[in-house]
């Protein structure tokens, strides 16, 4: 770590081993950076390296060990991230079926430790699943979203997860007064949990819709969330009464594990309303309207990675969209096959890739 001056964001990015790609660096763009290419160039691989240096993970592959070069031991991918002021150096490897994270000279053993620098977003042909999928997908998101801007978010949910496992444990065993002992505690960490829920919600989704809507002018588009248990009732109070239940299951029914959020149009599931191409954009406005949240409340800058966005998109969105990603305040990587599919109408910096090489071309 260092204090040199400079904008906020991914500014060197260097891997090796990673899927189709060569070895290789860029150097990107504090704002917009476009992967140009043919099929199976390389570019979606490209992405698939800063996303695993921001979240010690791959985001097509389950198996992370897929990220790995045909025929090489191990992936590696290095970076430098300029943050409040800080110049950060994060490195992060797979090898054996072990990922090592270091940050600034040192081990990091929790993904927080390091994740927390680079918020990260990603807008693909899998992106719609945060409508589609079941809940789980978006708690997901919603603690995501909520880790980058709450920093005590973090401790108060590891603290409920711990207080609901130690409940379930006990509801397993039949024992109600473990199951009881817990309860205080279960539910003091989940009003604290929802409250900031709650807040990052209401910050985030009115402008999301708010952008969709200049897209989707023929949807009334609204929300609704779940805290997870019944609405105007203290959780311990239904943690207590719903015990005998409780045990006879094994696992506690109520709480913010159960949360749940859902955007609709005119009045239903957004998903049994909207096409597919329209459901894309109303991700990409919940995406960025959480890349402009982060931006204004996060002391560290996003990074959008959008992959393939022509796919179900017109023109005339594609264009918007684009104008949208540029005026926002997030990193951008996008992937292109044709350079003039995409619109962009301010200064971007490219990146030509072949057969798995990468080279900035300016322009
Ligand atoms: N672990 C790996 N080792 C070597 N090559 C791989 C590995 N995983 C995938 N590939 C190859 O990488 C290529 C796909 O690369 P990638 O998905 O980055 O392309 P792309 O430029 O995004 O293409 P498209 O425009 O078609 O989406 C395929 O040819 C695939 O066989």
């Amino acid at each position: 770590m260092d204090g040199s001056g400079g904008v906020d964001g991914l500014t060197h990015c260097r891997w090796q081993a990673v899927r189709h790609l060569v070895a290789g660096s860029i150097d990107p763009d504090p704002r917009l950076n476009i992967f140009q290419g043919a099929n199976a160039a390389g570019k979606t691989s490209l992405l698939e390296a800063i996303h695993f240096l921001a979240r010690s993970r791959s985001f097509i592959t389950h198996r992370t060990a897929r990220l790995i070069r045909s025929g090489e031991s191990e992936a590696l991918v290095s970076g430098r991230v300029q943050a409040g002021g800080q110049l950060h150096r994060l490195g992060v490897q797979h090898r054996s079926g072990e990922t090592r994270v270091r940050l600034n000279g040192r081990d990091v053993t929790a993904l927080s430790e390091s994740a927390w620098l680079l918020p990260l977003q990603v807008l693909n042909t899998e992106a719609q699943r945060l409508l589609t999928d079941g809940p789980a997908t978006r708690r997901a998101f919603l603690n995501w979203g909520v880790f980058h801007v709450e920093p005590a978010y973090r401790e108060e949910w590891r603290r409920y997860q711990r207080a609901l496992r130690q409940r379930n444990v006990a509801l397993r065993a039949g024992d109600r007064r473990l199951a009881q002992a817990w309860e205080p505690e279960m539910a003091a960490a989940a009003t604290a949990v929802d409250a900031r829920r709650q807040r990052f919600l209401q910050a985030v989704l009115p402008n999301a819709l708010e952008i969709a809507r200049q897209w989707l002018p023929d949807a009334t588009l609204d929300w609704r969330y779940r805290t997870g248990w019944r609405a105007g009732e203290a959780l311990d109070a239904i943690l207590a009464a719903s015990r005998d239940q409780e045990l006879a299951q094994g696992f506690s029914l109520h709480g913010p594990h159960r949360a749940e959020f859902r955007v609709t149009a005119d009045g239903v599931e957004a998903t049994s309303y909207l096409s597919r191409g329209q459901q894309k954009l109303l991700v990409a406005a919940i995406k960025v309207a959480l890349a402009d949240h982060w931006t204004a409340q996060a002391t560290q800058r996003p990074l959008l990675l959008v992959d393939d966005l022509p796919a179900e998109l017109d023109r005339s969105h594609r264009a918007d969209l684009v104008r949208r990603l540029e005026a926002g305040g997030a990193q951008v990587f996008l992937t292109a096959i044709e350079g003039d599919l995409l619109p962009v109408g301010g200064h971007a910096r490219w990146f030509h890739v072949e057969q798995g090489r990468v080279e900035a071309t300016g322009g």
